[in-house]
Formats: C-alpha cells, structure tokens, sequence
C-alpha cells in the first residue's frame, strides 16, 4: 500500500516547466530518497506533496485521502505530513521542549515525558530539553526538528536536505539518529538530497529526478548496478565508461574482453563498469596496461588514477595496503560483468573516460531531457 501517491505532478514557474509528468509511489513504513543535482525539482516536488505549492496539474493523495489535485487543495497542516527544513527552522524564542511541543497534539502537550521520549527517540539526552536552540550543535537542532516533526504522528515525514549544513562528522551521526527514529516509528519518509552516498545508504528506494522528469525509481542496489542510463550512473557513482565493439554477446573494449551483464546488440557500444571492477597487477602483458597517474590515499581504501595509452584515464577503487606508486606501470584485470548501453554517434569518447560521482547529471539542462 502506498503511504504516498503522486500522479502525473505538473508544475511551472511563469512559462518555465519545473516539474513534468511526475509519478512517484512511496510505500507505507519506507523511506525515499529524491535524488538530483540542483534545480532539478527536488524541493518543488517536495513543497507541493507539502501543500506549500499547488501542482499545475496531478494529484497527491496520502493514504488514502486526496489532498491535491483538480479543484482540491487540503491546507499544508491538514495533510498529517510532518516536515524537516534544510537548517532545522526550530523556533529561536522556545527551548527545545517548547518546540517538540508545538509539534504535539494539544491533549498530550502538558506531557513532559512524552517529549523525553520524543528527544530519546532522535538520540538526544532529556537535559537538553531547557536549552535554547542557538545552545545545540547543527546536528541537534536537526533532530529536535524531527522530533517535532514526528511528535503529531503525521502519516508521512518530508525531510528536505536536511544534513546539508552539518560537517561530515556530524553528518553521518546525524543520519543515523535520523535514521534509527524513522525506523523505530515505523515512519513514511522522503528525503530531498543531492548526495549520491546519502541516497543510497538510507533510502529504500531512490527517485532520480533530472530536469523535472523523473529518469528512474528503484531500490539502491539496483540503481548502483543498474542505472537507466550513463547519466544516471555517473551520477549515482564513480564511472569507468569505455567504448567497445560487441561481438556475440562479449565488448571488445581497451580494457579488453568483457562479459556482458545484459543484452546488447552486435556493433558499437558504450559499457560501464565500477572503479572497484578494475584490479591492478604485474604489467605482464597479457592484460591491459596503464601507468599510475596518481594515488589518493582514504585509509579504508584508496583511488588510483590510471594512465591508459592513447590518453585517457579511468580510476580503480582499491582495498588494502599494497598500492602501486605514482609512475609505475602496472596490468589491469576486470572483474564482473560490464553494463552496455548504446554508442553515442558523433561523441566518441577518448577510449574509456573517468567520471566523478555527480559530474555528468549536473550538465543536462532542463530543456534537453
Ligand atoms: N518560486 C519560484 N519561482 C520561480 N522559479 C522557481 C521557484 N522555485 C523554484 N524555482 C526554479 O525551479 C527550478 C527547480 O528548483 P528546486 O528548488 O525545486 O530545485 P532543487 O532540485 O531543489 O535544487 P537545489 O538542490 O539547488 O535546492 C529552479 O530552476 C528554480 O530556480
């Protein structure tokens, strides 16, 4: 059953198209994720399942109930949608109580301990309850707002880049409290961001948006592994994207012969694959070679960037210690499949290209989608 339904979402500003055709199902107790660079929709389609904005045309229906759509607008605070903004919007002149409050229906908001056990359910000690808003970190004041967002028990919580402004540290913290209260409550939640990384390590499922359309709705795994096209998946991940010539069912590529996780047509093509695909060896001539441009080093694992000859660079994701250093010249072997996708005509690439995860989507415009 689905906690949240939007059909067919229609939305301009003046004579510019904001939102296009969109349909989203969320089910009930799941969490999505809406994915996109900026000013792609995201917070639009966020105000209008709110009730803040009226689509153009479409409906919103929660539960059951209608709550947008031709000739009907049920008011933002009548919708049983609780909302988290960007940077908290806690209120400065209430404590912390008093804002949990505000979100708690009337006949429960002589409770204190209802409130403690809102605080505890976002991770935060009852002590704080006292204190003012500007006396919390950015991460606490996060979860004081979703502890008023949830407070009502609203049917379905809209959380909009709500890690945004927190440090990475912080971040991650946060996410899990965020995280953990959403589940222990059973809560209906979507969540606005532009972090590939957040999108896929929260959500249930991932909607991409791109220039007001949405491009694809699935679970992460399956958007990692199978996005809908190249754009998609070097904006949900770090890409090696090579061109290839497929013959029976096999690319023929720089990186060499690679299975195929799909079908795909005899001729050219486009292939994807993961920088943790690619795994790094003795130059023994019998595999691909490539000189190590460069290393970045994280600890858990590293990047290493990779000189193929002809010119162009790809990067492998490695695990461990034993790194190869910059200069040397070294084999590549792959490992799994590659995902084909159609030749571009007219934009060859340099042999195969590495992308950063959220380059490519950030350069589609709205118009050429
Ligand atoms: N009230 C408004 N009037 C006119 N244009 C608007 C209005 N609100 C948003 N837009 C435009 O609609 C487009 C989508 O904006 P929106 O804020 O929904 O994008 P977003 O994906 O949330 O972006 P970001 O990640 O930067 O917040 C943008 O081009 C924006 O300039």
């Amino acid at each position: 059953m689905s906690a949240l339904a939007l059909q067919g979402i229609t939305k301009s500003f003046g004579t510019t198209p904001v939102l296009t055709g969109v349909d989203l199902h969320v089910p009930v107790g799941s969490l999505t994720a809406l994915l996109g660079p900026s000013g792609c929709g995201k917070t639009t389609l966020l105000r209008v399942i709110a009730g803040f904005d009226d689509p153009d045309t479409g409906t919103v229906t929660v539960g059951e109930r209608l709550v947008a759509g031709p000739g009907r607008s049920v008011p933002a605070r009548r919708r049983d949608i609780g909302f988290v903004p960007q940077e908290g919007g806690l209120f400065p002149h209430l404590s912390v109580a008093g804002n949990v409050t505000f979100g708690l229906p009337r006949r429960l908001r002589r409770d204190a301990g209802r409130v403690r056990e809102l605080l505890a359910l976002v991770g935060l000690d009852g002590d704080l309850a006292d204190r003012a808003p500007h006396q919390l970190s950015g991460g606490q004041q996060q979860r004081v707002a979703l502890a008023r967002a949830l407070a009502p028990e609203p049917s379905v919580v809209l959380l909009d880049e709500p890690f945004s402004s927190l440090d990475a540290t912080l971040r991650e913290e946060t996410r899990q409290a965020v995280a953990a209260a959403l589940t222990a409550t059973g809560a209906t939640a979507v969540l606005v961001t532009h972090d590939q990384a957040e999108a896929l390590s929260m959500a249930d499922q991932v909607a991409v948006l791109r220039g007001g359309r949405l491009v694809q709705l699935t679970d992460p795994r399956t958007l990692y592994r199978h996005p809908a096209d190249l754009d998609v998946a070097t904006f949900v991940g770090e890409s090696v994207v090579l061109e290839a010539d497929v013959r029976d069912g096999r690319a023929h590529s720089i990186l060499g012969e690679l299975a195929l996780d799909g079908a795909a047509s005899d001729g050219p093509a486009r292939v994807l694959l993961r920088p943790e695909q690619l795994r790094l060896g003795a130059p023994t001539g019998a595999v691909p070679q490539a000189r190590v441009r460069s290393v970045d080093f994280y600890g858990h694992d590293s990047r290493v960037w990779l000189d193929l000859p002809g010119g162009a660079t790809v990067i492998a994701r490695l695990e461990g210690a034993e790194l190869p250093l910059v200069g040397q010249d070294v084999g590549i072997t792959v490992v799994g499949r590659a995902l084909p996708f159609p030749a571009v005509p007219g934009a060859a690439l340099s042999g195969a290209v590495a992308l950063s995860a959220g380059t490519e989507m950030d350069a589609v415009p709205a118009e050429s989608v």
